[in-house]
Parts: C-alpha cells; sequence; structure tokens
C-alpha cells in the first residue's frame, strides 16, 4: 500500500473493547474507513495486573468505565496514521468525559498537527451515541489506601517515589511496559513493583514504513489511564504522577492554539482527566501530580538529596525506543543537555559525570544545543525539557560556582545570553513552589 493509499480514509472509529477479568488482557479494537477502500483495523493489547482476590462487582463496573476512557486515549496511535477530520467513538459520554476526549484528539496531537502542517486535526469532529451514560455512583478513594506511583524511570519519579515513602504511604512503583532502566529504578528502590503490558499492533510499524502519516502523540494520557484501570482493577489507592510545572508551558502558537510538546503531562490534562474520571467512572482523586507546583530545577535539587539511584536514573528518551533504545543517556540530546544542566548546580561534578558517564559541559559540540534550551537560538525543543527561565538560572548558579566558573562551554554559553536574560534569572521564582495542583490534603507537600 502506498502512502497516499493509507491516508484515504475519512472517518476513525473506535469499535469496542474487550476485558478478560481473569488475565488482565484488554483488547482496544479501531478502524480507519472511507468510501472504496479497505478498511484498516487494528488492536491494542493492554495487559493488566490480576488482584490476587477477583474483584468486586463495583470494582470492576469502575474499571469498564475507565478502560472506556482508555479505548478513546490510546486511539492517538491508530487515528495519526490518516488524521481524518472525523472521529466516531462508541459509547455514551457526559459533559467531561466529551470535554476529554476532544482535548486529547487536538491539544495532545498538537504537536503532530503542526509538524505535518494538518490544522483540521485542531477542530477535529468527534461524536458519540447520544444521550449521558448510567451514573456510577460517586466513591471518594480512600486516600489510605497504598497508591500506586507511575515510575518513568527519571528523577522525577524518583523523587515522588522517596517522597511518598518518606510519608508513610508505602508507594507501590508502577510502570507500562518497564524496561531495563525501569526495572533498576524499582530494584534500587527495594519496593514491589506492578506492571502492566502494552502491546501496540505490528501494523501500525507496517503502515510507518509505507509512509504513514507519523508523529508525536500524548502518551502520558494512555499510561495514566493504564495506571488508574490498574489501580481501579486492583483496589489500590490514587494513582501519583511526577510532572511538574513546566510541563504546562506551550513550545509555541499555531492556528491560535498553544501547542505543547508535554500536553498530557500539563495541569489542564490532569484536570481533564481527574473530572472525567469523577463523571464516568465516580472516581475522585483518583489521580494526581505530587510535583505539580514545583519546576525541573527544584525536582532536581530533591533528587539530589540522596545517591541511591546514581547507577540507574535515566531520563534520556532515547532509552524508552520500542525499537533499537540505548542502555542509559545517549549523552546528545536536549533531554540529556537539559537534566545535566538542571542536575549540575545540585551536586559535584564528579557525581554527575559518573551518572550521565560523560561531561557534557566540557564538550563543545553540545554548544548549540545549549543555547536552544537557554533560548537563544529556535524556539523549545519537541522534549520534555524545562522553561528557558529555568535553565537560565542553572547557568548563572555554575557560571558563579568555583567547579565550573572556568569551564570554556560555561563561559561561552554564559556570553551568549542576553544581559536581560540574567535580570529575569535573578528575580526568578523556580525554587518557590507556584500554580495550581490537586494534591489532597493528607499528601505531602513536596519541596514546600
Ligand atoms: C521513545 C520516543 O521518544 N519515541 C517517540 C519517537 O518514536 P520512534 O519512532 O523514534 O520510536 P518508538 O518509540 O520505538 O516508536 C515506534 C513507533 O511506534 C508508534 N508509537 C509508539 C508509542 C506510542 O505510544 N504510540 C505510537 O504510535 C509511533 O508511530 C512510533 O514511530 O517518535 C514518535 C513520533 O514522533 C513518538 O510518537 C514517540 O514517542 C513515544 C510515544 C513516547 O513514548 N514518547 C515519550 C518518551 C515522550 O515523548 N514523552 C513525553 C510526554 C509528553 C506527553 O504529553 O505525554 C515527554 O517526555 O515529554
Ligand atoms: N512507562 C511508564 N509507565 C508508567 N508511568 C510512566 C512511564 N513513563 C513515564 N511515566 C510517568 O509519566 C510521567 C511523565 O514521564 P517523564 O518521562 O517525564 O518522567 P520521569 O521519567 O519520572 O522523569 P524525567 O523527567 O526525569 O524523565 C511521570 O509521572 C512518569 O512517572
Amino acid at each position: 500500500m502506498s502512502a497516499d493509499e493509507i491516508r484515504d480514509r475519512d472517518l476513525f472509529t473506535a469499535e469496542g473493547y474487550d476485558l478478560d477479568v481473569e488475565t488482565g488482557v484488554v483488547a482496544l479494537r479501531y478502524a480507519l474507513t472511507g468510501p472504496g477502500v479497505e478498511p484498516l483495523r487494528f488492536t491494542e493489547t493492554v495487559t493488566l495486573p490480576v488482584p490476587e482476590r477477583a474483584p468486586g462487582a463495583d470494582a470492576l463496573v469502575r474499571t469498564h468505565r475507565v478502560l472506556e476512557l482508555l479505548l478513546i486515549a490510546a486511539g492517538v496511535s491508530y487515528y495519526k496514521v490518516a488524521a481524518p477530520a472525523a472521529i466516531v467513538l462508541p459509547h455514551r459520554l457526559g459533559d467531561r468525559a466529551r470535554e476529554f476526549a476532544a482535548a486529547v484528539y487536538t491539544k495532545g496531537m498538537g504537536e503532530f498537527a503542526y509538524r505535518n502542517g494538518l490544522p483540521h486535526v485542531l477542530t477535529v469532529a468527534i461524536t458519540s451515541p447520544d444521550g449521558v451514560p448510567e451514573p456510577v455512583p460517586a466513591h471518594a478513594l480512600d486516600l489510605d489506601l497504598r497508591p500506586l506511583s507511575a515510575v518513568g524511570g527519571g528523577k522525577d519519579s524518583i523523587v515522588t517515589l522517596e517522597a511518598l515513602r518518606a510519608a508513610g504511604r508505602e508507594p507501590v512503583p508502577f510502570s507500562v511496559n518497564p524496561n531495563g532502566v525501569i526495572k533498576a529504578v524499582n530494584a534500587a528502590s527495594g519496593l514491589e513493583a506492578r506492571a502492566a503490558r502494552r502491546k501496540i499492533d505490528p501494523l501500525l510499524f507496517e503502515v510507518n514504513k509505507a509512509g504513514a502519516l507519523n508523529g508525536h502523540v500524548p502518551v502520558t494520557a494512555v499510561n495514566s489511564l493504564i495506571a488508574v484501570a490498574t489501580a481501579a482493577f486492583n483496589g489500590l489507592g490514587p494513582v501519583v504522577m511526577s510532572n511538574e510545572r513546566s510541563a504546562s508551558d506551550p513550545n509555541l502558537v499555531w492556528h491560535g492554539v498553544e501547542i505543547n510538546h508535554q500536553w498530557s503531562k500539563g495541569v489542564e490534562a490532569e484536570g481533564l482527566l481527574r473530572d472525567a474520571l469523577a463523571e464516568h467512572a465516580g472516581l475522585t482523586n483518583a489521580y494526581f501530580s505530587l510535583l505539580r507546583r514545583l519546576s525541573e530545577l527544584h525536582i532536581a535539587r530533591l533528587y539530589a538529596e540522596t545517591d541511591r539511584y546514581d547507577d540507574v536514573v535515566t531520563s534520556c528518551n532515547r532509552a524508552f525506543l520500542l525499537h533499537g533504545a540505548t542502555a542509559r543517556w545517549c549523552g546528545d540530546c536536549p533531554k540529556c543537555r537539559f537534566v545535566f544542566l538542571a542536575m549540575a548546580p545540585s551536586m559535584s561534578r564528579d557525581r554527575l559525570r559518573r551518572i550521565f558517564g560523560t561531561d557534557l559541559l566540557a564538550d563543545e559540540a553540545q554548544i548549540p544545543g545549549f543555547l536552544e534550551l537557554l533560548g537563544v537560538d529556535a524556539h523549545k525543543p519537541w522534549e520534555c525539557v524545562g522553561e528557558v527561565e529555568e535553565c537560565t538560572v542553572a547557568l548563572d548558579l555554575l557560571r558563579k560556582s568555583p567547579e565550573w566558573q572556568d569551564e570554556p562551554v560555561v563561559k561561552a554559553l554564559a556570553d551568549a545570553v542576553p544581559a536581560a536574560a540574567w535580570q529575569t534569572a535573578s528575580h526568578s521564582s523556580v525554587f518557590t513552589p507556584g500554580g495550581p495542583a490537586f494534591v489532597p490534603d493528607s499528601y505531602p507537600r513536596v519541596g514546600e
């Protein structure tokens, strides 16, 4: 099939899902169709960890409702193959769930739309059956149940895990498709972890090779709903994420819409998902980010308080590729540069070199990449990196630090930063928690 033939489909349908309660296997079914062309059908398989005792009827009803939301979110991977202007969903939805669905396919797919030049994605029409779903009785989650702490292998989820442990919350580390990095982080924590498996339909990789549309998807929305489904199915407490303040900042504005690589990590997505869970599954307080009010620089400082994870912590996205992943930090991408810069003011240079296996601020080839982070060149990279202000504050600390100030790369970067930026950095509140958050009162206020 040629690239044009693949794209010749004008409707995306989320057809439905099946849950096998015995095995925890969920099959999520989708189709891309169009007049006169063969449908393209996809099935994604998610395997939830199974509880020791079969879930009660109430837990099962809520699990199903969460899976209805997961069916919506996980559809983005297949929708993007042809990115048609219309989407059909199979379940009745209330206002909040509809709002969540619309946001996932428009704002969540904003980077995909921008980079592929497809503005219609920003206003894609989504329909669902008329009427509202049968109400599910509201269930304020028992916040004393053990929380599921989402672990991605990077510094942020480590800070959350340790903050929950210190608060006596006995977190259960949870990951979707844990790779070697995540398994090593879990082992270093000494906590018994749970995992879900997610298998993308192999047909997606085939159509990718044939030239299907491709691009970024709001993967945190997918992982989050798998985590909430796991918690509901297993009778666990809230899902605790580690999404930071700067995740809510857009990269740019296009057609009047904020385009944010990290949209599904942002506070808007968190609020929409919480509302959808409350309305559609009757679950309140089932999902929040513990680090929401903190900057990345602040989180890096909290990370530095323990060296327990130094041999395993890895934030580089290349270590999480489905095919051809690096073992740890690649040492040459925006995420590696950003985390190196963010950690540098909070720990010794030797320790930083041990964590990364290299010294990025001793390598002149890294200067253009650091300048991008510092806002001297181009817009914020399409990666999970912090704000320009955070990078400038980090550099300001380094140019005044005896350990770093004579380093030629640090000097070159400091010379390139405009004077006005230092002014902003001197008044910066990056180490002061701020902004909205949904952390329940009984949970710790990390860094505050
Ligand atoms: C690891 C990574 O960054 N992958 C992005 C990359 O994918 P690539 O083609 O280079 O390789 P694979 O990850 O192995 O994926 C192969 C193809 O599979 C499809 N796919 C994968 C995962 C998925 O959930 N849905 C999919 O459709 C896709 O067609 C892949 O080509 O580039 C892709 C295209 O731009 C990105 O979609 C891949 O991003 C992954 C979904 C991913 O897990 N990325 C996270 C590391 C990530 O970006 N996290 C964000 C969180 C932002 C958010 O809003 O959730 C962050 O760290 O900022
Ligand atoms: N495979 C996964 N399974 C479950 N949750 C995940 C997974 N990958 C990432 N997450 C969670 O999604 C959120 C965003 O991930 P992200 O990669 O930004 O965080 P991180 O790995 O903790 O830290 P860092 O920013 O240093 O990479 C975090 O709350 C993280 O715990």
